[in-house]
């Protein structure tokens, strides 16, 4: 019996590896490329951009105010590596008009030529809850966070079918991955690109196009200092389980992923769980990664069962804390 398990096993293996062809992209180089990074003009899309500036690419930002975008182009700009290189500015609400959006990927080719890689790194995070949330908000995050990946994927797509050859990245978040207090509005437009990737890079594949899903932990970026000021307890402590991580590192971790390919992109030791565990039927960029899914979800499954029991217990103990508060300053 044992022996019999062994040789499948090794049967599996075996297939994988012969299959590793079919299922590994080649990397693709950033010298010279054109890289659009969507949201470049602070956090984790600035750290995006100077990354790949880094490695030899042509930059056009993309966000809304002017005098950020400037003051990032300064910031980025420093990090070039020959005199040739441009970093481009252009200011857009990505989530609003998808004919804007579709004359600004025009400009930026004419300038720079085609895309290579488009970054969708625009979004903002609203945390509270359920009750609490302004219901406009969950109308808002789905435009910008969703609507403002689909439109410049979209702008894109056409020549990079027609070139074979490219790389979209989304940036969704470990709130991407698994539904947390404190997240109902934010969550959902997280969810909603990784369907959308999923769906996309079945379509493009045989175009020689690659698909890249980022789900980063807690970044300290503006954003990131903007979203705690209304954060509930349950979600800070929550939170607390993940380390804030610096978005240059993350950056670094979704380039990589990108140019190699990876469709899944994540961080730290509990993103690799949540990815392994959230894998279902995404596309597989490595063999790899298949043995790793393969071997480890029962036991992630095990260890994310401890995490959900201490998050209940959390949010458990919040709601008495409140409601023992409440009851005192009402017999005050
Ligand atoms: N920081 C974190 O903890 C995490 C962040 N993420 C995700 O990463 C992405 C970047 O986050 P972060 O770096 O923290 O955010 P920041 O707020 O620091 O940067 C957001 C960028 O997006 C731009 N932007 C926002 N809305 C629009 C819009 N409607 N149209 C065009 N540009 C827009 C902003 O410029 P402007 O306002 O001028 O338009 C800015 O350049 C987001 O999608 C976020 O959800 C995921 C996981 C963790
Ligand atoms: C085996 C299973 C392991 C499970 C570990 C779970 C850890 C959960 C921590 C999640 C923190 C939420 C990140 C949201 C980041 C974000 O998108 C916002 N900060 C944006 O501003």
């Amino acid at each position: 019996m044992l022996l019999l398990a062994l040789a499948f096993t090794v049967a599996f293996v075996l297939l994988l590896y012969m299959v590793s062809p079919l299922i590994s992209p080649k990397a693709l180089k950033l010298a010279g490329a054109h890289v659009v990074v969507t949201g470049g003009s602070s956090g984790i899309g600035k750290c995006i951009a100077i990354e790949c500036l880094k490695q030899g690419a042509f930059i056009t930002l993309v966000a809304r105010d002017e005098n950020k975008l400037l003051r990032a182009k300064k910031e980025i700009e420093k990090n070039a590596i020959n005199d040739k290189q441009v970093v481009l500015c252009i200011s857009v609400d990505v989530s609003k008009d998808y004919g804007q959006v579709e004359n600004v990927i025009k400009q930026a080719q004419e300038k720079l030529g085609p895309v290579d890689m488009l970054v969708n790194c625009a979004g903002f995070a609203v945390s509270g809850k359920f009750e609490d949330v302004d219901i406009d908000c969950f109308g808002k995050l789905m435009e910008v966070n969703y609507l403002g990946s689909v439109y410049p994927s979209r702008a894109v797509i056409h020549t990079m079918k027609e070139r074979r050859m490219g790389r979209i990245v989304f940036v969704s978040s470990q709130a991407g991955q698994v539904g947390l207090f404190g997240y109902t509005a934010y969550s959902p437009t997280k969810f909603a690109v990784r369907g959308l990737a999923e769906a996309l890079q079945m379509e493009v594949k045989p175009y020689n196009i690659y698909v890249t899903v980022a789900y980063p932990p807690d970044t300290d970026t503006p954003g990131f200092q903007e979203e705690n000021k209304s954060k509930p307890l349950e979600t800070q402590l929550i939170s607390e389980t993940s380390n804030v991580c610096q978005a240059e590192h993350v950056a670094r971790v979704i380039v990589k992923d990108a140019t190699q390919g990876n469709f899944n992109s994540s961080i730290g030791s509990d993103g690799y769980m949540l990815s392994s565990l959230t894998c279902g039927m995404s596309p597989v960029t490595s063999i790899t990664e298949v043995l790793q899914q393969v071997i480890t979800m029962g036991l992630f499954r095990i260890i994310a069962l401890f995490y959900l029991g201490s998050f209940d217990s959390i949010v458990r103990r919040c709601m008495i804390q409140r409601e023992k508060s409440e009851h005192e300053n009402k017999s005050k």
